[in-house]
């Protein structure tokens, strides 16, 4: 397969009339891709009884009997299933440039000294090797500021575009934390040698991650496979759709960290003696605003009250991309009152690493466009978002019948076809991934080089936050990306949002758009409808930080400008409360 990492050459093949109003779609034949090839089409065999079932949350983690110290010995043959092969581990074409620029602001009762690398973060040896394992180099401007602030014992509410590091920056810290303590604060085990678990142990994971997807379960599970690496702490993964017997079973074997999607989580808490919330430390709430939203209240709450810790005890962390005022506010109610906010651009931004195109597309032309859209441009994964199961099904065999190498998933697909689906597109052996807005949050696959929202999300479904969350799917991290989203009539509700996050990101707005542009033509003071930052400064006490950043490490007085020479200010690990140098490995729980 040729072209994963050459946008240069699929933006040059991008079709003249991308941006230019033209209709795309008018009908051309193809018979192959002119511009490479696409590969083998293949497909999925799902018959139970012909293959081993192997399930993502059954994945290796690195075990131990009871007899190391604090940190257990290393494992290559483990290190190099996590990390991969040592040659080619390092991330290649990282562009932090755009990412550096970014405003940080923060709030709360306390200032943030954020960190300038994870040598001045005060890890402990194994972390920052396993940080180093990861190909991490430079913490990104998020893991700046959540590092220390996890590290001072703060809730936090954390916000961040796509694809700039959220994950690690509260796993890192968090695990960092709870190492050392591991053998005080878990509870109970069997030994890994015992082959029935034991006695019927009840889980007590430390760590509680919810997430709302099972793919996003599955992801996380796998980074903090990584992180926890001869950490003493066994991470775990329960999700809806596979079998339960055997997730009850890898908990009971010891469950530190355990992540989890809602509806699978409480099942096991209403059993007897399976899982228990009562030593939780910290509670992390990823993509919190999706978490939060009314459709998830009763789990959501039932999780919550879920432990009899002490007040106080528990840290909350709540982390997305996306956070609307609204569900900011709610989201407020649940952390303490000396909780940190801390905030990487505007609230819902998108990155300019992400190239975006506008085609306007007869609806009854969309299948055709598509296919002269895929068959102009190089070869690269890419994730075709539809916003129906239906389409999901027709475009996947419309593709496939074209020969060309396809798989899809959606709500209504057994957990089987979904990893399946995911592992396939992972591996490259179907470069195209069509898919409902299931796998918008969080879902982070290498190379993903192009996103193309056949169905530009409806205002009714998610709008802007989840176009901002699909295109999100590429441009990950420093990389560069495009997205290309067909629009017809029907998607006038969304047009003015649309086009007000092409400008905030310098694209190109196409001719169709121009009606939509605000009267305001200063981009700092567009007012995205659905949310706004005003009710931020203050409302917790103090706000710090509103100023840019330039992107060479330098800031004035009050701003958080993270760039590549040094992070702001006084950032530099040793000074102040935030004491971020030494690893301090006494418990102070
Ligand atoms: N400091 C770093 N340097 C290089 N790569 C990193 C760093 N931190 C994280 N990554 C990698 O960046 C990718 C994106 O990270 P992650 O999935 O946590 O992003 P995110 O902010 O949670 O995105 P989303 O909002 O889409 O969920 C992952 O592949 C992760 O391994």
């Amino acid at each position: 397969m040729s072209g994963w990492d050459d946008l240069g050459g699929m933006k040059a093949a991008l079709p003249e009339q991308g941006n230019s109003g033209e209709t795309a779609g008018a009908a051309v034949e193809h018979t192959k891709a002119p511009n490479g090839d696409w590969g083998q089409k293949t497909q999925n065999n799902y018959d139970e009884d012909d293959r081993d079932v192997e399930w993502e949350g059954n994945a290796r983690v690195y075990e131990w009997d009871g007899e190391e110290g604090d940190i257990g010995p290393e494992h290559p043959k483990l290190e190099f299933e996590l990390f991969g092969n040592p040659e080619t581990r390092d991330p290649q074409g990282i562009d932090f440039s755009k990412i550096a620029n970014i405003r940080v602001n923060q709030e709360g009762l306390e200032r943030i000294q954020p960190i300038n690398s994870f040598k001045d973060a005060g890890l402990h040896p194994a972390m920052l090797r396993n940080v180093e394992l990861c190909g991490y180099k430079i913490p990104t401007p998020i893991q700046q500021y959540c590092i220390p602030a996890i590290k001072m014992g703060h809730d936090l509410l954390a916000i961040a575009q796509t694809g700039s590091g959220k994950t690690a920056a509260y796993l890192v810290p968090i695990l960092n934390h709870l190492m050392g303590k591991a053998k005080k604060l878990a509870a109970p085990r069997p030994s890994p040698q015992d082959a029935d678990c034991g006695t019927r142990i009840c889980a007590e994971p430390l760590v509680v991650i919810i997430v709302p997807s099972r793919e996003l379960a599955i992801q996380i599970f796998n980074e903090a496979r990584k992180i926890c690496y001869r950490t003493m702490l066994r991470p775990c993964v329960v999700y809806g759709g596979s079998p339960l017997g055997s997730q009850i079973d890898n908990i009971r074997r010891g469950c530190d960290v355990l992540i989890g999607s809602p509806g699978r989580l409480i099942d096991l808490m209403e059993r007897d003696n399976v899982l228990s919330l009562r030593r939780v430390k910290y509670m992390v709430i990823d993509e919190a605003d999706e978490m939060l939203h009314a459709d998830w209240e009763e789990e959501f709450n039932k999780i919550l009250s879920g432990g009899d810790q002490e007040e106080g005890n528990v840290k909350y962390m709540l982390f997305s991309a996306t956070f609307p005022t609204a569900v900011r506010k709610l989201a407020r109610t649940h952390l303490a009152e000396s909780y940190v906010f801390i905030k990487v651009g505007r609230v819902g931004s998108t990155h300019e690493n992400i190239k975006q195109d506008v085609i306007f597309v007869d609806p009854f032309m969309k299948k055709q466009a598509l296919l002269d859209l895929l068959y102009s441009l190089k070869p690269a994964r890419t994730i075709i978002f539809v916003n129906s199961k239906r389409t999901a099904d027709e475009l996947d065999d419309f593709l496939f019948n074209k020969e060309l190498p396809c798989t899809s998933m959606h709500a209504d697909r057994t957990q089987r076809e979904r990893e399946d689906a995911m592992r396939a597109f992972r591996k490259g052996t179907t470069p195209l991934l069509i898919t409902t807005g299931v796998t918008a949050r969080g879902i982070d696959v290498r190379n993903v080089m192009h996103v193309i929202n056949y169905d530009l999300p409806s205002m009714d479904h998610g709008g802007i936050q989840e176009y901002v969350h699909r295109i999100g799917r590429t441009g990950r991290i420093g990389h560069h990306g495009l997205a290309t989203s067909f629009y017809t009539e029907r998607d006038e509700p969304i047009a003015k949002l649309l086009t007000m996050t092409l400008m905030e990101t310098k694209q190109e707005v196409p001719d169709f758009l121009e009606q939509y542009k605000p009267e305001e033509k200063d981009i700092s003071k567009f007012k995205f409808e659905y949310d706004t930052d005003e009710e931020d400064p203050g409302e917790n006490g103090n706000a710090w930080g509103t100023s840019a950043g330039n992107g060479n490490g330098n800031s004035d007085a009050n701003g958080d400008a993270w760039g590549s020479g040094g992070g702001a200010g006084a950032g530099n690990g040793n000074s102040g409360r935030n004491d971020a140098g030494g690893w301090n490995g006494s418990g102070d729980w």
